[in-house]
C-alpha cells in the first residue's frame, strides 16, 4: 500500500494542466457498450476508477485499447455478466446497467455495496429502469435484470430525499436511448459530467435535449454508432488545485490550464469570499489562484449543480482550518461525508461535526502527523493540509487518491511541493 510523505511549508508556484473528468470518463466509457462500432475517447485519465471500468468492459467481451489519454472501445461481442470481483471495486461500475440492458435486453450486475462517504442506495436507478419496461431480481447479491417486452419510453420522476442522482440519471439516459418511444427524465441531475454523457451519446446517434436541466427528454433510436469523444476537464481535480493556490502558493499565485471557468463557479466564488484572487484568461481555460492577504472564513451547504459540489467539500476544510475565524460546512447530499475531520483535528485542526455539519474555527498552523486517508475527497483534504503544515506528514492508504487524481504527486512536485511516494 503507497504512501505519501508530504513536507509541509513549501510555495507552490508555477503551472500544471488539469487533466479530464473521471466522473465523465466512467460513464462514457459504459456507453461505448451501446454500440458495435469502434469508439475513440479521449483525455481519459490515467487513474484506478478508469481503468477498473477498463476492466470491466474488458470482462464483459469489449476489445479495449488504452494508448496514454486515448482509449478505443470495440464492444461487438459482448456478455450480460459483470463481474463480482470487479463491481464491488467501483461503485461507478454501476454504469454497465442501462447499456447492458439497451443492447442485450439483460444484465446480471453485483449490488455495489456500502461506501465510507454514507449511504448510497441504488434505488432511484432501479426505478427508472423498472419505468422503462425492466424486471429486476435480487439473489445472492446480484441484481438480475430482464426485459421481457423490450425497453420503452416512459415519464420518470428521479428525485430522492438528497435531490437528484446523478449516475442514476445516467443509467436511464444510456438504457433510454435504444429504448421504443420517448422517455422523459424528471428531476434530472444537472451536473457538467451529465451534459458530457448526453454529448457522447447524441454524437453516437441518439436524440436527446434538455441535458444539463432538470428535464431531460430521450427519443429512442433503433442503433447507434461509432465515435469520437473528448473528455470534459475535472472540474474537482482543478478546484482541488485551485484550493492548494490559495493555501499554499508564492505571491505569484500558481496557474491552471485546460480548465472550464463555467463549470468552476460555485468554487470561484467561495474562495474569492473568502478572500483569495481567481483569475480567468478570456477562453476560461486557465486560471491563476493567488492567496489573499486577508483570508476570511465563509459558510458552504453543498447541493446539486449549479450548487457547491460535495466532492469539494473535504478541500475547502482543509482551506477553513487555516483561515481565522469559524467557517461552517454543511453537506446535504452525504451528509456523513466527515471522515477527514477526525484525521486533520490529528494535525491540529480545530473541527466539530454534528448532524452533517463540521464547524470550523481556524488555526494559525497544522502540525504533521501519521493520518488515514478513508476515501477520495477525504484523502485530497489530507494531502492539501500537508502542504501548509508544520513538518513532514505521513498520508497512509494513498490508492484512495490515485481512483481519481491522475499522477497527483508529480504534478504537485511541478508546482514546487516537497513530497514522495513511498510504494509499500
Ligand atoms: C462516479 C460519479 O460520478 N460519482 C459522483 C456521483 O455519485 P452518484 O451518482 O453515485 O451520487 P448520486 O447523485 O446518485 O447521489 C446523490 C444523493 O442521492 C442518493 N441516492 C442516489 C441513488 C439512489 O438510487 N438513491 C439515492 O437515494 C445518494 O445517497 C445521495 O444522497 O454524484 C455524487 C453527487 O454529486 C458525487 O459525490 C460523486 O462523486
Ligand atoms: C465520491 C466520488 O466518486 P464515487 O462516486 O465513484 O465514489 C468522487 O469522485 O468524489
Amino acid at each position: 500500500m503507497d504512501k505519501l510523505i508530504v513536507h509541509g511549508g513549501h510555495k507552490l508556484s508555477g503551472s500544471v494542466n488539469i487533466s479530464g473528468a473521471k466522473n465523465a470518463s466512467l460513464p462514457i466509457l459504459a456507453a461505448a457498450l451501446l454500440t458495435e462500432e469502434d469508439v475513440i475517447i479521449r483525455r481519459v485519465p490515467d487513474v484506478s476508477d478508469t481503468n477498473y471500468m477498463i476492466q470491466i468492459l474488458s470482462a464483459l467481451g469489449a476489445e479495449v485499447e488504452r494508448s496514454s489519454g486515448t482509449v478505443r472501445v470495440n464492444a461487438k461481442n459482448i456478455t450480460h455478466e459483470a463481474p463480482y470481483e470487479l463491481v464491488r471495486k467501483m461503485r461507478a461500475s454501476i454504469c454497465v446497467m442501462g447499456p447492458l440492458l439497451a443492447r442485450l435486453g439483460k444484465a446480471r450486475v453485483s449490488l455495489p455495496g456500502g461506501c465510507v462517504i454514507g449511504d448510497r442506495p441504488v434505488d432511484l436507478h432501479l426505478k427508472g429502469l423498472k419505468a422503462i419496461g425492466t424486471e429486476i431480481d435480487m439473489a445472492g447479491g446480484n441484481m438480475d435484470m430482464t426485459t421481457p417486452n423490450g425497453l420503452h419510453g416512459a415519464e420518470v420522476d428521479l428525485r430522492g430525499k438528497n435531490g437528484p442522482t446523478v449516475l442514476g440519471t445516467d443509467n436511464l439516459m444510456m438504457a433510454a436511448v435504444l429504448a421504443k418511444g420517448t422517455t422523459i427524465i424528471e428531476s434530472a441531475a444537472a451536473e457538467p459530467e451529465v451534459v458530457d454523457l448526453a454529448n457522447f451519446l447524441i454524437s453516437m446517434g441518439a436524440k436527446i435535449t434538455g441535458a444539463g436541466s432538470s428535464k431531460i427528454v430521450i427519443e429512442g433510436v433503433e442503433k447507434l454508432h461509432g465515435t469520437e469523444h473528448t473528455i470534459i476537464p475535472d472540474r474537482i481535480e482543478a478546484g482541488t488545485f485551485m484550493v492548494a493556490g490559495a493555501m499554499a502558493a508564492g505571491k505569484e499565485g500558481i496557474t491552471l490550464h485546460r480548465v472550464c471557468k463555467e463549470h468552476l463557479v460555485p468554487v470561484t466564488e467561495k474562495l474569492i469570499e473568502a478572500g483569495h484572487h481567481v483569475k480567468f484568461n478570456d477562453a476560461g481555460s486557465s486560471v491563476t489562484i493567488i492567496p489573499g492577504k486577508h483570508p476570511q472564513g465563509a459558510k458552504i451547504v453543498t447541493a446539486p449543480h449549479p450548487g457547491f459540489p460535495t466532492d469539494m467539500q473535504a478541500q475547502f476544510s482543509s482551506l477553513f482550518a487555516v483561515t481565522k475565524g469559524i467557517s461552517v460546512i454543511k453537506d446535504t447530499i452525504f451528509p456523513q461525508r466527515f471522515m477527514h475531520c477526525a484525521e486533520m483535528s490529528r494535525m491540529g485542526a480545530d473541527i466539530k461535526v454534528d448532524n452533517g455539519t463540521a464547524v470550523i474555527e481556524g488555526v494559525d498552523k497544522l502540525s504533521a502527523a501519521p493520518v488515514m486517508a478513508s476515501d477520495l475527497r477525504a484523502s485530497a483534504a489530507l494531502v492539501l493540509s500537508a502542504l501548509t503544515a508544520e513538518g513532514s506528514t505521513e498520508i497512509n492508504r494513498l490508492y484512495h487518491i490515485d481512483r481519481g487524481y491522475e499522477h497527483i504527486d508529480e504534478k504537485l512536485l511541478t508546482l514546487g511541493a516537497q513530497l514522495e511516494r513511498v510504494r509499500e
